[in-house]
Order: structure tokens, then C-alpha cells, then sequence
């Protein structure tokens, strides 16, 4: 199957929500703490919104698996909130109203099926606050594998940020946001180990969501002296993807043993740098799983790599 339908139901989602979140950033989002302390933006919930309406009225009968809920909008003391979040949606969509944002965000609430899209509306709400990196990251999950993937990269690569996207067996390719209307399609490709710029490996700046020091640690093991490319998101998929790193390390937080990673935080990556000729696994090599459940509750860590070195990482990860 070519997904074409699919391919372009999601990069037009992707754009779309990509410059809402870029008008919100710019005038200094508002953060809001969800019940396990994370934050969430207006943006997040308009991004949400406007993605599942999108997706919703081109495939009305696939279940989109989001991670934000209307819930905590729909609560009084968030009404001019909910007023500010349709305000932003009207310059995508003049269809809305503050009964639509509701709905739309809520068909979010998908469950994991046979097929299903997953949503992670802001990926890096940390660093969108930040005023650094994050990513609207869609995909398309048949079977348990990842058929279609799309990242929107704002504030990466160049001015107005790039845009990453994959089918399966079709390749990876990149677009600036800015000008995507008037540009072909790139394709891109993982860097091999041989420039040495490049052979370095990214993390995330929250050192909560990782362990720096063992990843640095496996980093020296084989080879890597570089320092970090340290950027929130799913940007760094995107980074190993076309060639500017050559591996992520997500190694579990021994402070927090039972974190289980979301589906959303990884599916559109993992496509995109697969197709890009990298690799993706957790930390025993096992594939990640989009199957069963939101959580990918028998995955530990993610080693994302050029696909030369997987297996060495691998091994210096057993000693
Ligand atoms: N303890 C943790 N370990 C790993 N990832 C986490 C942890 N806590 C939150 N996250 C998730 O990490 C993602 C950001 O990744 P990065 O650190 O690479 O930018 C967010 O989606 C965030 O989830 P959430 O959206 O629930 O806050
Ligand atoms: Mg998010
Ligand atoms: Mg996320
Ligand atoms: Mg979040």
C-alpha cells in the first residue's frame, strides 16, 4: 500500500499545527500543570484540536491515540483559557467554537487497534516553553508497525524549521516548513562513522528523562568523545535521520525505574530514521512496541542509531 492519502493527510495536519504552535511561541506560551506535574500549553491543546479534526474528517473511522485530554480545559476556572486556545485555532480553521475544541481534542482519546494514528500535539512542551526544541509528531500504525511518520520541526535545521516524514518501504525526506509549497523533497539518508563531525550522539536536556552519565559513559565505549547534542524532542530522531548525529541514548532514570515510554514519543521517529537507514530498539535490542498498548510497557531504554554501530552499543551496554 503507498499511504499517499495518509502521507498527505498528515504533513498538511503537521504544517498547520506547526504554525499555530510557532504564533504561540513567539508571544510566550502559558504553561499549565497537568495532574503528574508535566506542563501543557495552549498550544499543545490547539495543536491537538486542530490535528484530530484534520485526521478525523479524512479517516473518520481510525482511532487517533493522543496524549492530551479536554479535560483539564473544560474545568471553569480554564474558560479564558478555552476562549484563547479557539482564538489561535480560528487563523487555521474559522470553523470553530469553544463546544468543537472540546470534541475535536477529545478524539484524541483512541484506543490502540488493528489501525490507529498516534498524536504527541507538542513533543518537548519543556523546550517549546524554553523557547528551544520541540516537534508535532504523527503516525500511522498498521499491525503494530509504523507506516506513515511525520515530524514537524520548527526551530530545527534552519530558519522556520524542517519537516521529516517517512512511509514505509518509500525513504525519509525532509522539507523546509517555510517554504514547503515551493520545494521538492529531499531525501535523507543516516551518516556513516566515517565524518568525523558527525559522529557524536544527542540526549535530552532534562537529565530526568535519561541517564547522562551512563550515556556518556556508553557513548566513550565506542568511541564517541564528543560532547552531547543535547535537544528536547523528537527532534533528535530527526537528527539522527538525516545525518547529524549518529546515535540517541534514552537509557532509563535509575530514579524513576518505573517510567514506561508513551507510543507517541517515539512511533513518528522511529519510521523516519528506519527509513532513513537507521536503527531503533530499546536497550536489549528487542523492537519497540506500537501493538499492544499506549505505553511501551516491555521496552526498556531506546538506542537509536546509524544502524553501523547498533549492535556495538549493544554489546557495551551488557558489560
Ligand atoms: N522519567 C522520564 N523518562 C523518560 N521520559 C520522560 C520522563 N518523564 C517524562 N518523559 C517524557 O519525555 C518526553 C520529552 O522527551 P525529551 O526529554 O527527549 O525532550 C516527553 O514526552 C515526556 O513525557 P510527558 O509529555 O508526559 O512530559
Ligand atoms: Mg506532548
Ligand atoms: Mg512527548
Ligand atoms: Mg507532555
Amino acid at each position: 500500500m503507498s499511504f499517499a492519502k495518509e502521507q498527505q493527510a498528515a504533513i498538511e495536519a503537521c504544517l498547520r499545527a506547526a504554525k499555530l504552535c510557532e504564533r504561540v511561541r513567539s508571544a510566550i506560551p502559558k504553561a499549565i500543570e497537568k495532574q503528574d506535574q508535566s506542563p501543557v500549553t495552549l498550544a499543545d491543546f490547539g495543536s491537538q484540536a486542530l490535528i484530530c479534526q484534520y485526521i478525523r474528517s479524512a479517516f473518520p473511522d481510525d482511532p487517533i491515540v493522543a496524549e492530551e485530554s479536554p479535560k483539564e480545559l473544560m474545568k471553569p476556572e480554564h474558560a479564558e483559557n478555552l476562549k484563547q486556545v479557539v482564538q489561535y485555532v480560528k487563523e487555521e480553521n474559522s470553523d470553530v467554537d469553544e463546544k468543537k475544541i472540546i470534541e475535536w481534542i477529545g478524539y484524541g482519546d483512541g484506543h490502540v487497534t488493528d489501525r490507529f494514528w498516534t498524536l504527541d500535539p507538542i513533543d518537548g512542551t519543556k523546550g517549546f516553553i524554553r523557547q528551544d526544541q520541540y516537534a508535532v509528531a504523527l503516525a500511522l500504525i498498521v499491525g503494530g508497525d509504523v507506516k506513515v511518520g511525520v515530524l514537524a520541526c520548527p526551530a530545527y535545521g534552519e530558519e522556520g524549521g524542517l519537516l521529516f516524514y517517512a512511509v514505509r518501504g518509500q525513504g525519509s525526506y525532509t522539507q523546509p516548513i517555510r517554504s514547503f509549497e515551493t520545494t521538492i523533497p529531499t531525501r535523507i539518508y543516516i551518516t556513516s562513522n566515517t565524518d568525523s563531525d558527525k559522529f557524536r550522539f544527542t540526549e535530552s536536556v532534562e537529565g530526568a528523562h535519561g541517564d547522562q552519565s551512563k550515556q556518556k559513559m556508553i557513548a566513550q565505549r565506542i568511541g564517541i568523545s564528543a560532547e552531547p547534542l543535547r535537544m528536547d524532542s523528537q527532534v533528535k530522531y530527526g537528527a539522527v535521520a538525516n545525518g547529524d548525529a549518529v546515535l540517541y541514548l534514552r537509557l532509563p532514570n535509575p530514579g524513576r525505574g518505573d517510567y514506561r515510554e508513551n507510543i507517541w514519543d517515539h512511533a513518528a521517529g522511529t519510521i523516519i530514521v528506519e527509513e532513513a537507514g537507521g536503527k531503533v530498539s530499546d536497550m536489549d535490542g528487542k523492537a519497540l512496541n506500537f501493538r499492544d498498548n499506549e505505553k511501551m510497557l516491555h521496552n526498556r531504554g531506546v538506542i537509536v542509531s546509524n544502524g553501523i554501530i547498533h549492535e556495538q552499543v549493544l554489546e557495551a551496554l551488557k558489560n
